[in-house]
């Protein structure tokens, strides 16, 4: 997952390959509350892994409920209708509709002492009407907050279940979910539950009642207003469950297919259009707006049909959260789309009409926004923004797909951490798919003397902007370690043996850690004399040579921060930024002596400096690429400056050299 403050997004242009879906966050947390409130025990297999399904899990164990998990897989232990752990609780929900709002209904009819809350915009999404629903019951319910909203408080009910529960069905569908999974706790008797209002969000209902027959549930239904449970239901596990992958991440995938899969289909593993998810249906849009998409039992394939894309006038109510990726299509659209009957997107993760309408209109769109709808004409213009992303997944996932813009304008994601919701690895899976020409992909190069701190400058770049991070010295170290264990004198009479050993080099760079076949050489790779080797082999050309195309492949998606001596003169001339990091020999045998001495190594600063000052020599003189500034490089002398003051100047220059700055 991205944890840093933006991302951003060089310009991509075609996709590939295939993407591997994480699990329905709408099915997981629902089979999660279901199997816990059984009897028995549940496996589930495919489980989304999130911060909404997180929450979920939190909470059924502060209840008392047994939760193991090994990886995808999770074991629930159901607490047969009795809570263990019956209060006083807080339970802390984070921002997950899924679990707030079932966990209310069925922890208010078994009764306890319980608080739920959320995260500040959680105490902005309704459930007052869940609550009427739940106190007509005989729940008792306390409004901890503004009324009608989280915080709430949990007593113990005294329930009456003789008539019909009367439940408003037009702000979410959330409520009826909720109420029809809490009422098999109680179904002593019929329970009828009537929807007021027109229902929406219908698919997620059937959702709802399709998993509740798996746990031996069958509600009848007399159209989407009355729902029975009949007496003696009884929440049932099946043992084991597979949790689909998720329909609406799926939508980002069938967009990129549809805007970008040129050459060959793109795959998307996980689910198909036999789905039990209602968002599934995206694909009938995407096909109005021109994909091709075929289906397969539990995968699909999408490419790019129409082009541009067809722009259509859609009811997107049973749709509601992947039809967020139809208003980003509409930027490839030949005309203006409508998205109608989507009054909800005001009440999610933010205010969804209000975003996408700012955002869209950051790149160029003409946007024209109602109480419940969203009409989007493509830019005449494209103009290069930062997306504000309002912590709401679906914003930062669908505006991805803004990088595909012909203009080629670069589009920053803000926090792209808000992803975590239900698709924690959702970039590193579009930049798994998505292609563009090298030159595109943006390069740091940060070269520069022994000691002059390029290594930490540039792996907190790296860290910084989420871009991948090359330590080239490392590589000559390596080649060095490698030479000198297979027995080779660092010469050039075995320049060639080198070589071969160095093209080959299964290398690998894990955060700091460096990886050699497996092993890991960071601290041996680090000593001095491993310094002076990787110096020693630096100076042989076909070592040299051998070395440029692995270091190249280092330039992946979404960017690279490079270090070395000749990142910027040699391996990457192309790079849009380079820095060239001196300071004192002085200052530089100052930091060496220190870091040396800190590892318990003793040294004498006198003898450190000459090392230094011989390096220096070698490395500037070397016939092959030496030392030295490229001529568009910017020169940072850190002698009297601190990391964070270096990381700061360089940062403040790659800012220079983006066009959204003020976007
Ligand atoms: O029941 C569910 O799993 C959901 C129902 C929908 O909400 P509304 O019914 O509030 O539209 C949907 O937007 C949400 O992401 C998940
Ligand atoms: C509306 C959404 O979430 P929630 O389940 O919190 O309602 C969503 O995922 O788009």
């Amino acid at each position: 997952m991205f944890s840093t403050e933006f991302l951003d997004l060089p310009p991509l242009q075609t996709a590939a390959g295939t993407v591997h879906l994480p699990g329905s966050k709408s099915i997981s947390n629902r089979v999660l509350l279901l199997a816990a409130l059984s009897a028995g025990r549940t496996t589930v297999h495919d489980l989304l892994d999130s911060d909404d399904t997180r929450v979920m899990l939190d909470a059924l164990r502060q209840l008392g409920c047994g939760v193991k998990r090994s990886g995808s897989t999770a074991h629930i232990t159901g607490l047969d209708g009795r809570i263990a752990a019956p209060g006083p609780l807080k339970l802390f929900l984070g921002n997950a509709g899924t679990a707030m709002r079932p966990l209310t209904a069925a922890l208010a009819v078994l009764g306890g002492d319980f608080e739920l809350d959320g995260v500040p915009r959680m105490r902005e999404r309704p459930i007052g009407d869940l609550v009427d629903a739940l106190r007509q019951l005989g729940c008792s319910i306390e409004d901890l907050g503004q009324p009608g909203y989280p915080p709430l408080r949990i007593g113990r009910p005294q329930l009456r279940l003789d008539a019909p529960i009367r439940v408003r069905g037009d702000v979410s569908s959330q409520f009826l979910t909720a109420l029809l999974l809490a009422l098999p706790l109680v179904a002593r008797q019929d329970i009828v539950i009537e929807v007021v209002g027109e229902l929406i969000s219908k698919p997620y209902v059937e959702i709802t009642l399709s998993l509740l027959a798996r746990f031996g549930v069958a509600v009848r239904r007399e159209g989407w207003q009355r729902f029975t449970l009949p007496a003696g239901s009884r929440l049932q596990s099946p043992g084991e469950i597979h949790v689909e992958a998720d329909a609406s991440s799926a939508s980002y995938f069938i967009a990129l297919g549809a805007i970008a899969a040129t050459a060959a289909p793109l795959r998307i593993e996980g689910v198909g259009e036999s789905s039990i998810q209602g968002d599934i249906r995206f694909i009938d849009a995407a096909r109005q707006m021109g994909a091709e998409v075929t289906s397969f039992a539990n995968a699909l394939e999408v490419r790019r049909g129409a082009w541009p894309l067809k722009a259509i006038d859609l009811d997107c109510n049973h749709i509601p959260d992947a039809a967020m990726t139809l208003a980003v299509m509409a930027l490839y659209a030949d005309g203006t789309t409508t998205l109608r009957n989507i009054a909800s997107w005001r009440v999610k993760e933010t205010d969804r009409i209000a975003a996408m309408a700012i955002e869209l209109r950051k790149l160029g769109a003409q946007v024209e926004e109602g109480a419940d709808f969203l009409r989007v004409a493509p830019p005449a213009r494209w103009r290069p923004a930062a997306i504000h992303t309002y912590d709401d997944h679906r914003v930062a996932m669908c505006f991805s797909l803004a990088a595909f813009n012909p203009a080629g304008v670069h589009v920053r994601i803000l926090d792209p951490r808000c992803v975590g919701k239900t698709f924690p690895d959702y970039f590193e899976a579009l930049f798994d798919t998505a292609r563009t020409d090298t030159p595109h992909i943006p390069v740091i190069c940060v070269d520069g003397p022994t000691a002059s701190g390029k290594g930490t400058l540039a792996s907190q770049l790296a860290q910084t902007l989420g871009y991948h991070y090359l330590d080239s010295g490392a590589l000559y170290r390596i080649t060095g370690l490698a030479a000198r264990r297979a027995g080779l004198a660092l010469d050039t009479a075995h320049e060639q043996s080198i070589a071969r050993l160095a093209a080959t080099l299964p290398v690998r760079f894990e955060g700091e850690r460096v990886i050699l076949g497996g092993e890991d050489v960071s601290e041996a790779i680090r000593s001095e004399a491993a310094g002076m080797d990787a110096s020693q082999v630096s100076a042989l050309p076909s070592v040299r040579s051998a070395l440029v195309e692995l270091q190249q492949s280092f330039r992946r998606l979404p960017g690279l921060v490079a270090d070395g001596r000749d990142m910027g003169t040699v391996i990457f001339p192309d790079a849009p930024l380079k820095v060239f990091l001196t300071a004192s020999a002085a200052r530089r045998a100052e930091r060496r002596h220190k870091q040396l001495i800190s590892k318990g190594i003793p040294a004498k600063i006198d003898v450190l400096r000459a090392d230094l000052e011989a390096r220096d020599a070698r490395d500037t003189q070397r016939a092959v690429a030496p030392l030295k500034p490229a001529q568009d490089a910017l020169l940072l002398d850190n002698s009297d400056q601190g990391i964070a003051e270096s990381v700061a100047q360089v940062l403040g220059w790659w800012e220079d050299k983006q066009s959204f700055r003020h976007a």
